[in-house]
C-alpha cells in the first residue's frame, strides 16, 4: 500500500483538494506536542549533530556521499561537500537540534535536518514562521526498517515544541501533496566531460568537437560593472532581493544577517557577482552554488562539477545577458555543466542559452498547509532548496 506513511499526515489528499479552506490543515496545540523523542529500535540512538565539530562532520559528508540522493539510472550521487553543509545548516537563528542524526553503535546510518524560515504565500498578510527540511538520509544497508519515517515525526516534533507548525521541502518522488512540480535544466559548459561521464549522449550526427563549438562561451562576461559581491553590498542586495521576490507567490523574507550567511561568497560553495555601473549603485546580482556529484562508476572521472543557479535578480541588464555571464563565469571556476530549474524567471532563459531539459522533476511541498491554488506554477515559486 503506497504512501502509508503520508496518508497519515496533514497533507491535502486529492478529494480534499476543494474543501479544505486555505491555511494551516491541522491548528497546533502547544499543550499536545510530544515533549519525548520517538521510540528507535533497540540499539539506534538520537544525536544532535553538531557541524562544527570535524568529527561529526566528517559522519555526516561520509553518509550522504555514500546514500544520498542518485540520478534517475544510478550513475551519479550529490557529494556535498562539509563547508556547503556548514553553509546550508548553520544559517542565522539556527536550533541545534533541528540537525538529527540516528546512530548506531557511535556509526551515524540516520539524518535530516532543519532550518528556521519565514515564507510568504500566496496573498497571505502575515509570513509564515517555519522550517526547511533537507538531507533525509538512511544508510543503504538499514532501509525498509522504516526508519524514515520516524526521521520524519521526530524533526516534526522537535519543530512542533518550537509553536512552528509548516514546513518546506523538495524531493524527486512524487508522495501526498506536491504544491508544484518544477522540472531542471542542464546547461553543458565542458561538453566533452560531460559525454565522458556519460551525463550527455551523443547523436549518430553529432560529433564530441561538434559540440564542444555548439557550447563555445567568450573568456570574459559581457556587462560592465559585473564583480564579486562584497560585504559592503549587503544592504543593497537585501533591497534588490526582497524587492524583487514579491512577484511570486511563494518565496523568503531575508533580513541582512541572512543575505549575509547566504550570499556573501564561499570559494567551492556559493558564488555571488553584483551589477555596479554607477559609483556603489548595485542594480543586478547572479549567485549559484557548488554541488558536485560523485560519478558512481567511471574509469576516467570520479566527479561531475555542477553549478546550480541560486537567486538572481535582473533590474537593469536583461537576465539573458545576466545568466550568459553566469554561465561564463561558472565555466572560468571550472564547472563542467550548469544547472536550473524552470521557477522564477528562468523560463525566459532556459532556451536561448541552450540549457537541455533534464530526465525528472523536483517536486515543492509545504506541510499542513492548504494553498488558495491546488498547484503553483514553477514559474511561480521564488524559493531554491539546495
Ligand atoms: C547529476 O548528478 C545528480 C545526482 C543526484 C540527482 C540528480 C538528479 C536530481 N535529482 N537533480 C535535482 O534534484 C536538481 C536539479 C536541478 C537543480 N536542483 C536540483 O536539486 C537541488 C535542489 C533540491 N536538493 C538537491 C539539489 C543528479
Amino acid at each position: 500500500k503506497p504512501h502509508q506513511f503520508w496518508e497519515t499526515q496533514p497533507m491535502p489528499n486529492i478529494n480534499e483538494l476543494d474543501s479544505l479552506k486555505p491555511g494551516p490543515i491541522q491548528e497546533g496545540i502547544l499543550a499536545e506536542v510530544r515533549q519525548d523523542p520517538y521510540n528507535l529500535i533497540s540499539k539506534f540512538e538520537w544525536c544532535n549533530v553538531d557541524l562544527r565539530n570535524d568529527e561529526q562532520a566528517q559522519q555526516v559528508y561520509t553518509l550522504l556521499k555514500e546514500n544520498y540522493v542518485e540520478d534517475d539510472d544510478n550513475m551519479f550521487r550529490f557529494d556535498y561537500s562539509i563547508d556547503f553543509l556548514r553553509w546550508a545548516l548553520l544559517p542565522p537563528g539556527q536550533h541545534p537540534d533541528w540537525i538529527v542524526g540516528v546512530k548506531v553503535n557511535q556509526k551515524l546510518v540516520g539524518f535530516i535536518t532543519g532550518i528556521p524560515v519565514t515564507l510568504h504565500i500566496e496573498n497571505q498578510q502575515t509570513k509564515v514562521k517555519m522550517t526547511e527540511i533537507n538531507f533525509l538520509c538512511v544508510h543503504k544497508k538499514i532501509r525498509a526498517n522504516r526508519l524514515a519515517p520516524v526521521l520524519i515525526k521526530e524533526i516534526t516534533r522537535r519543530v512542533h515544541i518550537k509553536n512552528m507548525w509548516q514546513a518546506v521541502y523538495t524531493a524527486g518522488i512524487v508522495v501526498p501533496t506536491p504544491i508544484s512540480q518544477t522540472r531542471y535544466y542542464h546547461r553543458s559548459l565542458n561538453a566533452k566531460k560531460l559525454i565522458e561521464v556519460g551525463f550527455s549522449s551523443l547523436s549518430a550526427r553529432q560529433t564530441i568537437s561538434r559540440q564542444q563549438k555548439l557550447y563555445k562561451l567568450p573568456e570574459e562576461p559581457k556587462t560592465q560593472g559585473l564583480r564579486p559581491m562584497k560585504k559592503k553590498d549587503v544592504a543593497q542586495v537585501t533591497k534588490l532581493l526582497n524587492e524583487y521576490l514579491k512577484q511570486f507567490k511563494l518565496y523568503f523574507k531575508y533580513t541582512e544577517d541572512e543575505v549575509k550567511h547566504w550570499f556573501i561568497p564561499r570559494k567551492d560553495v556559493i558564488s555571488t557577482y553584483v551589477v555596479e555601473k554607477e559609483q556603489g549603485v548595485v542594480t543586478d546580482f547572479l549567485s549559484f552554488y557548488n554541488l558536485p556529484s560523485q560519478v558512481i562508476k567511471n574509469p576516467k572521472h570520479t566527479h561531475l562539477r555542477a553549478a546550480y543557479s541560486y537567486y538572481n535578480v535582473a533590474t537593469k541588464t536583461p537576465i539573458v545577458q545576466l545568466m550568459y555571464d553566469a554561465l561564463i563565469l561558472a565555466k572560468n571556476e571550472g564547472y563542467d555543466v550548469f544547472n536550473a530549474l524552470d521557477i522564477m524567471e528562468n523560463e525566459k532563459f532556459l532556451k536561448e542559452l541552450m540549457f537541455c531539459p533534464g530526465d525528472g522533476q523536483l517536486n515543492y511541498y509545504l506541510y499542513n498547509w492548504k494553498l488558495e491554488s491546488n498547484m503553483l506554477k514553477p514559474e511561480e515559486i521564488g524559493i531554491v532548496l539546495v
